[in-house]
């Protein structure tokens, strides 16, 4: 066990921002809970907390997304009352924000985008000055050290750049704003969808942000890269703020146990392999999308890990296997019985279950209750002749609730009540109560707090031992050797190499991965 650290200490000397008695309620959910921040100038400053502990809240409310019940937020010696504080006092302030999604158009080029944010360079009031626009946007992106062209369109932009776009967008009027105070920029899980090469630039560039006098709050459930990067820590729980760290090194355990509010000893992931003999699927040349020929198997009970850098196929191996998308070439085979789903329904028949990426827009149903969304893949069971068991359908999702640790009002509260990472919870939760044949699992626990990433670990090792085949795609190395038994390499369209987890360590595998990546990505991770 590890000792707590002392809590919380306190900020003293100039603060960039800092927010008091911030209070924000939904109904009669408390989202926060007088919490406070105090920002250093010229640090990285990461807003920690699990899944529903008001992190997001609190940036909307400076984003002015939200209105505060109560609170004070001081910037740059001025004062704001956060019940009224709107988008033109956060912009004034001079806080830029940097959402997941990024909010880049990917058709368009990247100038197109700056322009877009800040308006586009007129010539007597109707031509756009082109010439103009390339140029001012090229000194920016210079002055973060991205040296592309600014006519490149983003889709052609490999992951890290298109986030440093982002940041630099919202960054390109840092000389101009505020009286020549530095900004303030947000990044709300900036690496989240970023494979660990990837991240890495990313963080290496927004500590020289920093360096170069920038301050940036940062929120991430990536401890490891948090403690990369950052100076200073804030710890939410239940919407308060429980401690503050200036100037630290806390160790991950430290940081897990203050957001957990217990000790961190029995967080670990124990993973102990159910792999039996019994072929459950089996992918032989499988053509699909980026796919040219994949062979694949997984056992019974045993959980297969699926990686490869962004575009090698990985999500469109899950998606055909699902029935989502119509493979050119190859066979699939379940339980040895042919697989050959025309659509998705076909493929659910076959037991397949996906629990896709974007599970926002693709998995859940955001108007309905949580225990709707829970129930959906399991409706007939609740119907009798005398209708809806309705009683039943909320002891099976209160269960569920209970066991994923979903932090939510109950199981009758809207699905989009809850914070995202709550959100991925009762989408897996759904699918694991039906115990497929084979589970498809892409980024499993993309957005979810690292206390409760080894309970669905758990809970994805436990449907394997009661014998479902598990396919993993994700991002995140750590991840992979986490929780799975094997792990495959995609590259070129192909399975390149097929491990034995237990022989690798993270590192291990993102060099495996990086082998065959161009030249000039290897020189900028390095
Ligand atoms: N629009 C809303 N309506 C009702 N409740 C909400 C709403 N938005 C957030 N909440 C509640 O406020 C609390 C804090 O949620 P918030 O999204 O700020 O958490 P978070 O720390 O960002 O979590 P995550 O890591 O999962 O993103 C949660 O209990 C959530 O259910």
């Amino acid at each position: 066990m590890t000792a707590a650290p002392d809590l919380p200490t306190v900020t003293e000397g100039a603060t960039a921002l800092s927010i008091s008695g911030l209070t924000k309620r939904f109904g009669a959910t408390l989202a926060l809970d007088e919490a406070s921040l105090a920002v250093r100038p010229g640090t990285v400053h990461a807003l920690l907390g699990g899944n529903g502990s008001g992190k997001s809240t609190s940036i909307k409310v400076l984003a002015a997304v939200h209105q505060a019940d109560a609170g004070q937020l001081t910037v740059g010696g001025r004062e704001y009352d956060l019940r009224s504080f709107d988008s033109v006092d956060a912009r004034a302030a001079g806080l830029r924000f940097v959402h997941q999604d990024l909010g880049l158009f990917d058709g368009l080029s990247i100038a197109e985008n700056f322009a877009l944010d800040a308006g586009f360079p007129l010539q007597a009031g109707t031509r756009i000055r082109w010439a103009h626009l390339h140029e001012r946007v090229t000194s920016v992106l210079d002055s973060y050290e991205l040296h592309v062209d600014p006519r490149t369109p983003i889709n052609e932009l490999r992951p890290a750049d298109r986030t440093m776009v982002a940041i630099a967008r919202a960054l390109q009027d840092a000389d101009t704003s505020a009286d020549g105070e530095s900004l303030i920029l947000v990044l709300d899980e900036p690496t989240a969808s970023l494979a660990q090469h990837e991240s890495a630039l990313l963080l290496a560039r927004i500590r020289r942000l920093a360096d170069q006098g920038q301050t940036v709050v940062l929120v991430s459930h990536r401890m490891s890269e948090v403690l990369s990067v950052a100076d200073d820590f804030t710890i939410f729980r239940d919407g308060r703020t429980v401690a503050t760290l200036v100037d630290a090194s806390p160790t991950e355990d430290e940081l897990v146990e203050l957001m957990a509010g217990r000790a961190v000893d029995a967080l670990r992931p124990v993973a102990a392999s159910s792999a039996a003999d019994e072929l459950r699927l089996e992918v032989r040349g499988l053509v699909s999308g980026p796919l040219a020929g994949i062979d694949l198997q997984a056992r019974r009970g045993e959980i297969v890990g699926v990686a490869g850098l962004v575009g090698s196929g990985r999500s469109s191996l899950l998606r055909t296997i699902f029935g989502d998308l119509s493979p050119r070439a190859g066979t699939m085979s379940i339980n040895g019985r042919p697989h050959v789903p025309r659509d998705v329904a076909g493929a659910m028949r076959d037991g397949v279950a996906l629990v896709p990426e974007d599970r926002g827009r693709e998995a859940a149903f955001a108007d309905l209750t949580i225990a709707d969304n829970l129930s959906m893949t399991r409706l007939r069971t609740y119907w009798s002749w005398r209708g809806m068991n309705a009683r039943a359908e909320q002891d099976v999702s209160r269960r569920l609730i209970s066991d994923f640790r979903v932090k939510a009002s109950g199981p009758a509260a809207p699905f989009t009540s809850m914070s995202g990472g709550n959100q991925q919870k009762v989408i897996l939760a759904r699918w694991l109560q039906r115990d497929p044949a084979v589970l498809l699992l892409d980024e499993p626990t993309q957005g979810v707090d690292v206390m409760s990433r080894v309970d669905i670990y758990r809970t994805v090792r436990e449907a394997a031992r009661r014998g479902t085949a598990v396919l993993v795609a994700s991002s995140d190395a750590s991840e992979l050797l986490a929780l799975c038994d094997r792990i495959v390499i995609i590259r070129e369209g192909r399975v390149d190499e097929d491990l034995d987890a237990e022989t690798l360590d993270p590192d291990d595998l993102t060099r495996k991965l990086l082998r065959a990546t161009s030249v000039r990505q290897e020189d900028e991770t390095a």
